[in-house]
């Protein structure tokens, strides 16, 4: 009784509409009300004149079934596990083709009298010309996912269903389906579908998915994802390429990134769509070799149109290996090179042009920021050159005082000036003769000196204070520098010619925080210090979590340093995110510490211990200390392990968080 009150008064609201009134549509929703326009304007469907579901014969449904016979063999698993998970909140699940004939169905067989009568059936057709407007018939003229709830529905046979309809496209971004799950009752409101929506959404990209690399499973694909945990569970792009890097197809979101970079570099003739490597930022040999570059088959890249890194996987043709081709000589490996870095896009450049540039004369300059490892590079491109035996010889040109830094650099002969040795001294700049002369904070070189030095590299022939004659050296001079050169020239504190003799080559090191290997470099400098001590201290994942979360504004000497406080400091054979300085714990702040299951006991009763003395000595750390026998940053350092804090403390919570 009360469904036919309610569909007479949405039938006067449809007939109201067509007559041209907008009275009653308060709060209906624009995709809805548009699609009831269609129905009325364009199919001149009449709302006095519900009409029953409309189901197809056999033989037509079985015309409708064969064109897409394929995508219902990929698509079947998806079904059925969707349908698994939804049957038991009485939805049915319908997949329709882009017709919106109903081609493959799932529902309860109990219901079967019920389902056929509403349309939730096999065969049954929900094409909005007809159905009006409906959860699949909307969907597939909007292309795009919808829910159509109760009264959303034109014809008011279906008022009392609920619909969630989301597209399947073809790699082309064609609606080639419709996966839709119904039911005949649900709650009033609307929110009540919003998960349904979100799981249909989820099926269907799987569906999509599937099939893509179904189709193209003779092709090499690309699948990727910004996460790299993720790139082979359900990495989200999808990209089939020819072996030559050429696009031949994507899914949606390997749609995206082509129409991203198309967006930013529109191609100069119609329809030309850019290579992978145009893409991403690597060569072919990049792509093609990513199966071999690491042990999880991934490498990241640099989206050229983003800036963004992404995980990267290939994915083999069918039955066919490709070919592997001979490495070309930039990613010969170089090991002193090699170990600067794991996999980051911006420093396999770097490495690249230095692999390249090891055995040139080239004078190479290496900007960055501070303590991004621009003397690290300088002496690996050293050490892995022809010079490697001769010697490497670093300046700091800022840190010599000026008045030194001249005797410092070109050396003096005995009495040259008052205060010098009587003995005079072999210049920074015949140290290094043979070898390479690193030049750091070249920026801060005096104006005076940077003529001196242009003499020195474009003769090749260095003049010691007091001397007569000139002295022939054979440099190879890398500079390094964090300050903004060009600046510095238009400031007239720097000599251009100077500088366009010593910019022979550029390297630019990535900031830490922009980096995609923070594991791999944490890990680095972790072992390299522990390497240097008697003892073995690992790091627990805890402070691993902490020091990928930190932004690291001073970069890996920061980290070097961060590293070094908390093996100091750290009892036992392993550091924690309590061990760490202060501000790279920022990160983990407020999230509950996991402890592993060993250490749990173990931690959990010495914190209850020193709770307990804490409590004894009213707080009191000095007294505590002695009582223990330690000193006092220690009893706040074990404080700070257990989340012990004085109950006059604001977040003395965390003293609770033990009972
Ligand atoms: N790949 C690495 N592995 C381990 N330690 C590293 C690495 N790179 C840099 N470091 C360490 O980080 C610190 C800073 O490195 P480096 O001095 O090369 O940086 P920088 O960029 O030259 O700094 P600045 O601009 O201040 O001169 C050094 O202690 C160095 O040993």
């Amino acid at each position: 009784m009360q469904l036919r009150n309610e569909q007479r008064q949405h039938i006067e609201t449809l007939i109201r509409l067509s007559e041209g009134q907008m009275t009653g549509l308060d709060g209906c929703r624009e995709v809805i009300r548009r699609s009831w326009e269609r129905c009325v304007d364009e199919y001149r469907l009449d709302p006095g004149r519900p009409r029953p579901a409309r189901v197809l014969t056999q033989q037509a449904l079985r015309e409708h079934r064969e064109p897409v016979d394929e995508l219902l063999h990929v698509a079947r698993a998806g079904v059925d596990r969707l349908f698994a998970q939804v049957a038991p909140m009485g939805y049915v699940l319908l997949l329709t083709d882009r017709r919106g004939i109903t081609v493959d169905f799932r529902g309860q067989r109990e219901q079967d009298h019920a389902l056929r009568r509403a349309g939730l059936y096999l065969g049954a057709d929900w094409d909005e010309r007809h159905a009006g407007t409906c959860a699949i018939g909307t969907c597939i003229h909007d292309a795009k996912a919808i829910t159509c709830h109760q009264s959303e529905h034109f014809d008011a046979t279906h008022i009392s269903l609920t619909c969630t309809a989301v597209p399947i496209t073809d790699p082309q971004g064609q609606v080639i389906a419709v996966l839709d799950i119904s039911a005949l009752r649900s709650p009033r409101s609307h929110e009540s579908q919003n998960f349904a929506l979100s799981l249909v959404n989820l099926y269907s990209r799987m569906i999509e998915d599937a099939y893509f690399l179904h189709r193209y499973r003779d092709c090499l694909i690309l699948r990727f994802d910004m996460a790299r945990e993720f790139v082979h569970l359900n990495g989200r792009g999808l990209i089939a390429i020819e072996e030559d890097g050429s696009i031949i197809a994507g899914n949606g979101f390997g749609r995206a990134l082509i129409d991203a970079h198309l967006s930013r570099w529109p191609p100069w003739s119609p329809g030309l769509v850019p290579k992978a490597t145009q893409l991403l930022d690597g060569e072919i040999g990049e792509l093609l070799g990513i199966l071999s570059a690491s042990d999880d088959q991934i490498r990241a890249f640099r989206i050229r149109a983003s800036e963004a890194i992404c995980f990267v996987t290939l994915i083999e043709p069918r039955g066919r290996r490709i070919a592997t081709r001979a490495v070309p000589p930039s990613l010969t490996p170089v090991p002193a090179l090699d170990r600067l870095a794991s996999d980051d896009p911006a420093m396999h450049r770097v490495l690249k042009l230095a692999r390249r540039l090891r055995n040139e004369e080239v004078s190479v300059l290496i900007t960055g920021e501070t303590g991004t490892g621009k003397e690290v590079l300088a002496r690996a491109l050293h050490d892995s050159g022809k010079r490697a035996k001769k010697p490497f010889v670093a300046v700091n040109c800022a840190a010599i005082p000026e008045s030194l830094i001249e005797s410092e650099l070109f050396g003096y002969l005995p009495g040259a000036f008052t205060g010098g040795s009587s003995k005079g001294m072999r210049g920074l700049i015949q140290q290094a003769d043979g070898g390479t002369l690193f030049l750091d904070e070249i920026g801060d070189m005096p104006l005076s000196l940077q003529t001196r030095l242009l003499r020195v590299l474009a003769e090749g022939e260095v003049m010691p204070l007091g001397a007569e004659k000139a002295v022939r050296v054979d440099l190879r001079v890398i500079t390094a520098t964090h300050r903004d050169m060009d600046a510095l020239i238009a400031n007239g504190r720097f000599r251009e010619d100077l500088y366009y003799r010593l910019n022979g080559a550029r390297l630019r090191l990535p900031a830490l925080r922009e980096r995609a290997d923070h594991h791999y470099v944490i890990r680095s400098v972790h072992e390299s210090l522990v390497a240097k001590r008697d003892r073995d201290v690992r790091l627990r994942a805890d402070a691993v979590s902490a020091l990928l979360a930190y932004a690291w504004p001073g970069n890996i000497r920061q980290l070097k340093n961060a590293l070094g406080f908390a093996l100091a400091t750290a009892e036992g054979d392993e550091i924690t995110v309590h061990d760490l300085p202060e501000e790279c714990q920022g990160g983990l702040a407020g999230v509950p510490q996991v402890l592993e299951p060993s250490s749990r006991n173990a931690t959990s009763d010495e914190g209850r211990a020193l709770l307990g003395l804490l409590r004894e000595t009213a707080w009191n750390v000095s007294l505590a200390a002695r009582r223990l026998g330690v000193s006092r940053p220690t009893v706040y350092r074990r404080m700070r392990r257990y989340g012990l804090v004085p109950p006059n403390r604001k977040d003395a919570h965390l003293e609770n968080a033990l009972h």
